[in-house]
This record gives C-alpha cells, structure tokens and sequence, in this order.
C-alpha cells in the first residue's frame, strides 16, 4: 500500500486511539505498525475502511500486539468471539502453523464474507473453522466434547461486551494453562472515566458492562492479567 493509503487508513483509525495525541498515535503507526503489517492485512484493512461498520474492526496496532503474543505462546489451537470481516482473524491466521486451527464464532457471516476472498487468496482458509451463531450456545455446545476442555492455547473475545463474563467463564474451560485470552475495548472509548450522567444513552449500557467486567477480571485469581492502553483498550489474561 502507498504511503498515500496508509495515512488515509490513519484518518480512519484516530478516533479509536487513546494515546493523547493523533499525532502520537499516526506516529506508532507510521513508525512500528505500518511497515511490519502484512499486505493481505492492508488489504483487508482497505477493503474494510468503506462499510458504514468500519470502527469496529480491530486496529493493526492491537493486531500487531496480538500476533507478538501468539508467536510468544506458540499458539496453534485459538477460539476467536466477534470477527466481523476478518481483520484479527486473519492475522491469527497467518501467525499461527499451517496446521494450526481456528475456530471463529460470529452472528454475522455476510461480513465475514466481506474479507473471505483475501483470507483465500492468503492460503490460510483451511486453518479456520467458521460457525454463523450467537457465541455463548456455541461454546456450551463445544464444552460438551471433552476434547476441547483445556486444550486451547490462546483466545480474542471482541464481541457484545455485556457478555464478556459469560464468554470469560466458558473460555477458561477452553484454555490450556498457560493459555492467553485477550479481551478488546476494556476502555471502551474512554467512556469507563466518563461520568454516567454525561455518556450517551446508547452506550451507557456497554459501558458499565465494560466497568463490570473489568472489576471482575481485576478479581479473578484464576488468571494472570495486564490491561494495555492499545486501541481501545485490551486485557491480556493469562491462564494459572
Ligand atoms: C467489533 S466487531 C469484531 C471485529 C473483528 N475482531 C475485526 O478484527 O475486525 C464485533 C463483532 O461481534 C459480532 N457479535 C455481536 N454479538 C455477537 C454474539 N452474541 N455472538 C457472536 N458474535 C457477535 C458482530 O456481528 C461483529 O461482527
Ligand atoms: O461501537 C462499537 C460497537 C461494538 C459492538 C456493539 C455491540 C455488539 O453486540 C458488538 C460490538 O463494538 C465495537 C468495537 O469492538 C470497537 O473496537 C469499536 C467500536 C465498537
């Protein structure tokens, strides 16, 4: 992708940063994410930057640290919640071994159709076993085959975040120890400082499950866990 491009995918991405700065944050970008950043990945990216849903796709910075983590655990069987049209999909998909496996759970398979041709045209197709569903039966239905208890190796949840809790508590039955879940938008906008009176109606309810969540995941002796100022926000936990 031109440089052109990428500043235009910059102008797209500022509203999710919460570095203080866009300046600082077109300037990680431009500086350790842009040059490092596969060209199916640019490519979904662009494909992407025109559908009236585009903030909600993972920022390559997150992807950037996601794929660091995946090559640090040797991930190779991954769950992943809320895939919209593919961006942290794919990157898992090309980070972990050609026999690695995904399965990606998502209600809406019209935009995951949306990046399948690249995924394909990537040659990483057959590492990802997509599912059209509400996440939750999903995993309860999963759980009941005794060989997906404790044998995954890495997860990302970036779906409806009033169900966060829910998804945490199937996805530690799922996860080896040692195993990483990482959660996205924990700061949710910045909204979780936000005082209540002045969030928007619409996104009050997110937010305090977003607020809930973390004070849960803050208590939950079961993980190892670091909340990280990237995008919007992510917390890496870690199964003991
Ligand atoms: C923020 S987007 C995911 C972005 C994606 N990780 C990426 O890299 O572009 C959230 C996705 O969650 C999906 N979703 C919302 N509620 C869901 C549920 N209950 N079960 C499964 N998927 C859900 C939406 O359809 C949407 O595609
Ligand atoms: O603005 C959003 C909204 C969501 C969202 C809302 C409701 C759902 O059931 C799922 C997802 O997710 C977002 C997201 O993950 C993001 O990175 C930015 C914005 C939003």
């Amino acid at each position: 992708m031109s440089a052109m491009k990428d500043l235009t995918a910059t102008n797209n991405l500022i509203d999710k940063g919460l570095l203080q700065t866009t300046e600082l944050y077109e300037y990680l970008l431009e500086t350790s994410v842009y040059p490092r950043e596969a060209e199916s990945l640019k490519e979904l990216r662009a494909l992407t930057s025109t559908h009236p849903r585009a903030f909600m796709g993972t920022t390559p910075d997150v992807g950037q640290l996601m794929a660091l983590i995946l090559k640090l655990i040797n991930a190779k069987k991954t769950i992943e919640v809320g895939v919209f049209t593919g961006y942290s999909l794919l990157l898992t998909a090309i980070t972990i071994p050609d026999d690695g496996k995904i399965t990606a759970i998502d209600v809406n398979q019209t935009t995951y159709e949306i990046g399948l041709p690249i995924i394909e045209k990537t040659g990483v197709k057959h590492k990802i076993n997509f599912i059209e569903s509400k996440a939750l039966p999903v995993l309860d239905q999963l759980l009941e085959d005794p060989e997906n208890k404790g044998t995954f190796d890495f997860a990302f949840v970036d779906a409806d975040k009033d169900n966060y809790k829910n998804y945490h508590e199937r996805l530690l039955e799922f996860l080896k120890p040692g195993g990483v879940v990482i959660y996205d938008n924990t700061l949710w906008g910045g909204s979780v400082v936000t005082p209540e009176d002045l969030v928007p109606k619409s996104r009050l309810a997110m937010r305090n499950a977003v607020i809930e969540f973390n004070k849960y995941l803050a208590a939950d002796a079961r993980v190892q866990i670091s909340q990280v100022p990237v995008g919007d926000g992510i917390t890496i936990c870690w199964r003991l």
